[in-house]
């Protein structure tokens, strides 16, 4: 379980932090993309010293704001000021020089081949800037590294660093640029609880130390843990502001997706226990073993969802990777409905209608210099082709109809995939691998980046999926999202199958207790 840690005083910090002036003060701003309007006239404030939590749906325009804050995009209309002084050059460089404003982006931007002293200090290197001595620089890393009380080799080289890691280390950055508020776009979607905590942990240190934090995350029980204040966009507009003890996750959630969103009934309240016993399998996996995992053994029936729980390194994403054929195991067999399936490949998949959603959409799938319509109709398109030219009318068609099924916003199908925001684009990928009606559906981290809105409708697509026979196998970070949807839940530790557990009787901590290797059961 994620602990936080309280965050105190915003009062006294507010006044230390130069009484009522708001750090940021944003009037009237807007921002167009051709037609579409990703920011309308939204006005508010951030406090200084405080952490302001901003909420909204896909493409609601958090992402175009913080960027608009952080000069990476100038505003069509309207104004930032920033302690008293209004912007005028949205670019990095002045935002942070002369507002002291940065961001923590979703990628991250380190020198992997320089050290962790060679990044935190780039730019700041003390002495004669051209020949800095190492030895001034490492004293000043470590200075500023037990300041955060971040423990970390100043001689480390990046690239060595996991992701979670380099992420603190672009935090030490900003804060050694003189940084007084800074913006994090996301910043726990790819870390796991105890990543996290150490994240949470940094932004209370600075926090205490008067720097002002701007955060997004879709993440509600972190934003009631962290947040002083919460603002909420909708559809590019400014809906609702609050101090956090004055609302409730119930009415943000409201306020993001204009609507109140009844409970999500979780799939063991829905389908208690079908027994599928008497049908064949349509995915077996025996013995498979290959990188980072070995001997595992399962069978997922139609209809039926598998969850697999595990730490990041416990093999979980090599195994998909394995069955899949997007990497070559060492051992073992899969079999998809009683048919052993030899020399797999991602082609061979495709063919045999064995869908695989990645986790990693940007490096994993996501075609960067195609349009959204091309994007969900890749897999598709030889179907819809006649004596090899693609019949446009009805794979245009085809791939509206899949995007508006999962409600991806887009202003058309031919906009550049990269214009969608990124739960949007995660929600394109689903469309796409749905698009060749599979009768195996292996997900990985399927709603990482999705607002809760759009959560509860993929769920309510898979479980529709479900009903029609489609096996999943669904590996997930989310714990409650695995006891929501699953029917049993597979357990990895150290790259071995610790045990399957009924989602029914399962809790976080039964799971969390065999991935850790605490306690080994049965499979
Ligand atoms: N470069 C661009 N060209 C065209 N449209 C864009 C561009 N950037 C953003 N948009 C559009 O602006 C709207 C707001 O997008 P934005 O990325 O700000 O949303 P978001 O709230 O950050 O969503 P998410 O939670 O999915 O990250 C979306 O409709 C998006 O498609």
């Amino acid at each position: 379980m994620t602990t936080l840690s309280p965050l105190g005083g915003p009062e006294d910090l507010r006044a230390q932090a130069g009484g009522t002036q708001p750090a940021i003060r944003i009037r009237g701003l807007s921002r167009s993309f051709g037609p579409v309007r990703a920011l309308e006239d939204v006005s508010f404030d951030v406090p200084a010293g405080e952490l302001t939590a901003l909420l909204g749906e896909n493409g609601a325009g958090k992402s175009t704001l913080l960027k608009i804050l952080a000069g990476l995009q100038p505003p069509s209309g309207g104004s930032v000021t920033l302690f008293g002084r209004e912007v005028d050059a949205y670019d990095p460089h002045t935002m942070l020089t002369e507002h002291s404003i940065a961001i923590v982006p979703q990628e991250l931007s380190l020198l992997p081949d320089r050290t962790v002293a060679e990044n935190i200090l780039a730019g700041v290197e003390p002495g004669n800037r051209l020949f800095p001595s190492k030895r001034t620089m490492i004293r000043r890393t470590l200075e500023l590294l037990s300041e955060l009380e971040l423990q970390l080799d100043p001689n480390t080289v990046v690239r060595t660093l996991d992701m979670a890691t380099q992420q603190l280390v672009v935090v030490a950055r900003s804060i050694a640029r003189g940084c007084r508020v800074l913006i994090l776009d996301e910043p726990t979607a790819m870390l796991t609880p105890a990543e996290a905590d150490r994240l949470f942990a940094l932004m209370a240190k600075l926090k205490a130390g008067g720097t002002t934090l701007l955060y997004v995350s879709h993440r509600m029980p972190e934003v009631f843990a962290l947040a002083d204040q919460i603002e909420v966009l909708r559809d590019g507009r400014h809906v609702a502001s609050w101090r956090r003890s004055e609302t409730t996750p119930e009415q943000a959630v409201a306020a993001m997706v204009g609507r109140e969103l009844g409970q999500f009934t979780s799939r063991a309240e829905l389908h208690p226990a079908a027994d599928r016993s008497g049908s064949t399998p349509a995915l077996a996996v025996a013995e498979l073993s290959g990188r980072r995992h070995s001997g595992i053994s399962f069978e997922v029936r139609p209809g039926e969802i598998l969850g697999v729980a595990g730490l990041p390194d416990s093999g979980r994403v090599e195994l998909l990777h394995n069955i899949f054929g997007a990497e070559k195991g060492t051992g073992g067999t899969v079999a998809l409905s009683g048919r052993v399936y030899e020399n797999r490949s991602p082609i061979a998949s495709v063919a045999a209608k064995l869908a695989f959603v990645p986790g990693e959409r940007r490096a994993q799938g996501l075609l960067t210099t195609m349009s959204v319509g091309d994007n969900i109709g890749v897999l598709t398109v030889r179907a819809l082709s006649r004596l090899g030219l693609v019949r446009r009318g009805a794979f245009d068609r085809s791939t509206s109809e899949r995007a508006r099924a999962l409600r991806v916003k887009t202003a058309t199908i031919d906009q550049p995939i990269t214009n969608l925001s990124g739960g949007n684009q995660q929600k394109a990928m689903l469309a796409r691998w749905l698009a060749i009606e599979p009768t195996v559906l292996v997900l990985d981290e399927p709603t990482r980046g999705v607002d809760v809105g759009a959560k509860a409708e993929i769920y309510e697509q898979l479980f529709a999926l479900s009903e029609g026979g489609v096996a999943m196998l669904c590996s997930s970070s989310d714990l409650p999202e695995l006891l929501t949807i699953t029917d049993r839940i597979a357990v990895l530790s150290e790259g071995r199958l610790v045990g399957i557990v009924d989602t029914a009787s399962a809790t976080e901590e039964s799971i969390m207790t065999l991935a850790t290797g605490a306690v080994a059961s049965a499979a």
